[in-house]
């Protein structure tokens, strides 16, 4: 397997697929916000999401149902103004696709149009076919989602691994072959079996990215909060944490609050 990059200027739907065929892993990393955006942009990451995961990170909920589709055009459009080189590809939230086709197309449409995304992702297989049909008819790439899906997290009750036995993987694996056939560009795997990962991806000629789907995936997904270990309350066994962020900018920011109180904050150089 050749490990040689192509340099790629934009990222595009296409670039992925062809990063799969030369056997190049593609990176993608989350981001809510222009400030973040950015630095994950001058990184070369090739897929920024604007996950509904901005629904816990960036809005304290619990789960990621509550958050609005006018909420992830705000944050995806603060996304999109940062970014150069990512393909960004946007999560359709719950409520704004599984009521019918239609909406699902209309929601798309809204994330497109609102806020220059480049794509979207819903969770789901063949109960959300006639919506992804839609949206792809529309020229609207799409991405799927399968495994864990948080939106259906009542319908499970935990945040187990997905798709050990048998018939929930055969299952998975029909879904796969379906959103392939729909059109979708990609797939996302979230915490199944690496082996299930590894059967789906060498039947798929589109690529798929995993999150605790482990190394045989064709690309790999996380929370970027979570890398930088700003989320230190997260600890699944699938995250690699880069950096403790979260010890790190409490230790600034308590060393500004103590200068403050010292008097030493601002000094003579930093008044006017
Ligand atoms: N910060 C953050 N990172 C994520 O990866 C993420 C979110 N938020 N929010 C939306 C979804 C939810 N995701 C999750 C949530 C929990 C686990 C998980 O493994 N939780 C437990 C194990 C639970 C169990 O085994 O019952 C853990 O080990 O932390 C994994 C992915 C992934 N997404
Ligand atoms: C974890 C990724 C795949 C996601 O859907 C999100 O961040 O919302
Ligand atoms: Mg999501």
């Amino acid at each position: 397997m050749s490990t040689a990059k192509k340099e790629y200027k934009r990222i595009t739907v296409k670039s992925l697929v062809d990063m799969k065929q030369h056997g190049e892993k593609i990176s993608m990393l989350t981001a809510y916000d222009y400030s973040m955006a950015k630095i994950v942009d001058a990184a070369k990451v090739d897929v920024i999401l604007v996950g509904d995961s901005a629904s816990n990170v960036m809005a304290g909920h619990e789960t990621t149902l509550p958050i609005t589709l006018d909420q992830m055009i705000y944050h995806a459009s603060s996304v999109i103004r940062a970014v150069h080189r990512a393909l960004v590809v946007v999560d359709l939230p719950f409520g704004s696709y599984q009521s019918d086709p239609k909406e699902a197309l209309r929601s798309a449409i809204r994330i497109m149009k609102e806020s220059g995304a480049h794509a979207v992702k819903l969770e789901g297989g063949a109960e959300i076919k006639e919506s992804v049909k839609r949206i792809l008819a529309a020229g609207i790439p799409v991405m799927g989602h399968l495994g864990l899906t948080p939106q259906s997290i009542y319908k499970f009750g935990t945040y187990t691994v997905r798709a050990k036995e048998e018939e929930e993987a055969d299952q998975l694996m029909e879904d796969a072959k379906l959103l392939e056939k729909l059109g979708c560009f990609g797939l996302v795997l979230e915490k199944i079996p690496a082996e299930l990962t590894k059967k789906v991806s060498e039947s798929l000629t589109i690529p798929t990215i995993g999150i605790g789907g482990g190394k045989y995936a064709d690309g790999q997904v996380l929370v970027v909060h979570d890398l930088l270990g700003m989320t230190h309350e997260f600890n699944p066994r699938f995250l690699r944490r880069y950096m403790n962020l979260y010890e790190e900018m409490g230790k600034a920011i308590s060393n500004y609050v103590d200068d403050v109180k010292q008097l030493d904050f601002p000094n003579d150089d930093e008044q006017y």
